[in-house]
């Protein structure tokens, strides 16, 4: 038996994520859960329900945060690290509030949350800070006594984030016919976002052109590049790009898109491109749908040979991250600095996000943070 394993002050871990519909009847409910309130024309809403009804209505992204959880109870047992993981989405059942709800009655008393978001981003991080505050003021308004909530940090230069997206690209290279892949170019791909949300991400001072968001992904995706390089001796041109963008046509969104960027390869003479999602934790629908199936039959139609790499799912090194960054942070919040566990040149970001970080346009509570209003 190992060693037990002090996540103190810790008594429980929750992961938090998007949620998504498990059945046809679920889609349109989902939808109007996502986009409440958030100006998605209502065309766009249609057209993104289509996608969902092609896979029967059933998003993967629940049976792959079950395996995530089912992975991360393992690996805990398996360390000796006494402490139970729970689950909880902002979209769908089993939703956050339900769970915070259950974690209180179980007698947590200081949660630790883990998003399945790796990056800096009003949609990725402080929006699911605005939810826990949502919860807590729920379990308040019921008389319940609440626990204290913190958050990871973001992840995006972990090596156990990175590592397993190295491999996935090079074994899609190696998935290529041979006359194209030498001369493949890397796509890395992650969600558009206005591009207003983009400069103000992260903190205040990483504001600017493209702000925290674009500035970590550039790093991860450098990372990854360099990486294969060493790993294969061949130099292949890479250039970040974005996908499944929503939103009104006249409102900026980060560009390009990662169909057009396709077509503009093929022209430039390109033999091939690997596109690989480093904006995303699992292959959920904006993986198999946007990718696997949008991108894919418009790289069909120039007849331009793609490969689409892996996200990180339940790899080991991504749930054995997971544990290194709990015990981390559990050793920081009792005042045991221990030097944080990072790659390339970004250093590890902010334990907790401070005022200013990622902030909406109509400003909400948000938990988890600096400028939370809960202890
Ligand atoms: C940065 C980012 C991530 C990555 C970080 C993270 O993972 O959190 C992410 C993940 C996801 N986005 C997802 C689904 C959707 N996102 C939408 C809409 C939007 N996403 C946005 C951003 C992001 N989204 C934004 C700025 C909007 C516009 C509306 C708004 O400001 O909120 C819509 C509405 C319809 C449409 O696409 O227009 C849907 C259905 C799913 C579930 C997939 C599944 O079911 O398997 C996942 C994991
Ligand atoms: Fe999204």
């Amino acid at each position: 038996m190992p060693d037990a394993l002090d996540a103190t002050p810790y008594d429980a871990l929750l992961l938090l994520s998007f949620g998504g519909p498990e059945g046809p009847d679920d889609v349109v409910p989902f939808l109007e859960n996502v986009t409440r309130g958030r100006g998605i024309p209502k065309e766009r809403l249609k057209e993104v329900g289509k996608h969902y009804f092609r896979f029967g209505g059933v998003s993967p992204i629940n049976g792959q945060n079950r395996a995530l959880l089912k992975a991360l109870r393992e690996d805990f047992d398996g360390h000796g690290l006494d402490l139970p993981v729970y689950w909880g989405n902002r979209n769908w059942a089993p939703y956050l509030t339900d769970t915070l709800r259950e974690m209180a009655a179980d007698g947590r008393r200081r949660i630790l949350v883990l998003a399945t978001s790796a990056y800096a981003s009003y949609s990725g991080c402080r929006q699911y800070r605005e939810n826990i505050a949502e919860a807590l003021a729920a379990l308040e308004s019921e008389g319940l006594e609440l626990p204290k909530v913190d958050k990871l940090r973001h992840y995006f230069n972990h090596p156990g984030f990175v590592e397993p997206m190295i491999d996935g690209v090079l074994r899609s290279l190696a998935d290529l016919p041979e006359e194209v892949r030498d001369g493949a170019h890397l796509a890395f791909s992650t969600h558009s976002i206005p591009t207003a949300a983009a400069d103000t991400s992260g903190p205040v001072e990483a504001h600017g052109e493209g702000g925290a968001y674009v500035e970590e992904h550039l790093e991860v995706a450098r990372l990854i590049a360099d990486a294969v390089r060493e790993r294969t001796g061949v130099d292949h041109p890479w250039r970040l790009v974005y996908q499944s963008r929503s939103g009104a046509p006249h409102i900026p969104w980060l560009e390009p898109d990662i169909c057009d960027h396709l077509e503009e390869r093929h022209a430039a003479g390109v033999p091939a491109v690997v596109m690989a999602p480093i904006g995303f934790v699992s292959d959920h629908m904006e993986v198999l749908y946007d990718l696997d199936t949008e991108a894919v039959a418009k790289a069909g139609e120039l007849g331009l040979p793609v490969r689409r790499s892996a996200t990180v799912g339940d790899d080991p090194r991504f749930v054995a991250a997971v544990r290194e960054l709990v015990l981390e942070r559990a050793a920081a919040e009792r005042g045991q600095g221990i030097t944080p566990c990072v790659l390339g040149t970004l250093g590890a970001s902010h334990n907790v996000c401070p005022v200013g970080c990622c902030p909406s346009r109509a400003p909400r509570p948000a938990a988890a943070g600096a400028d939370s209003p809960y202890a």
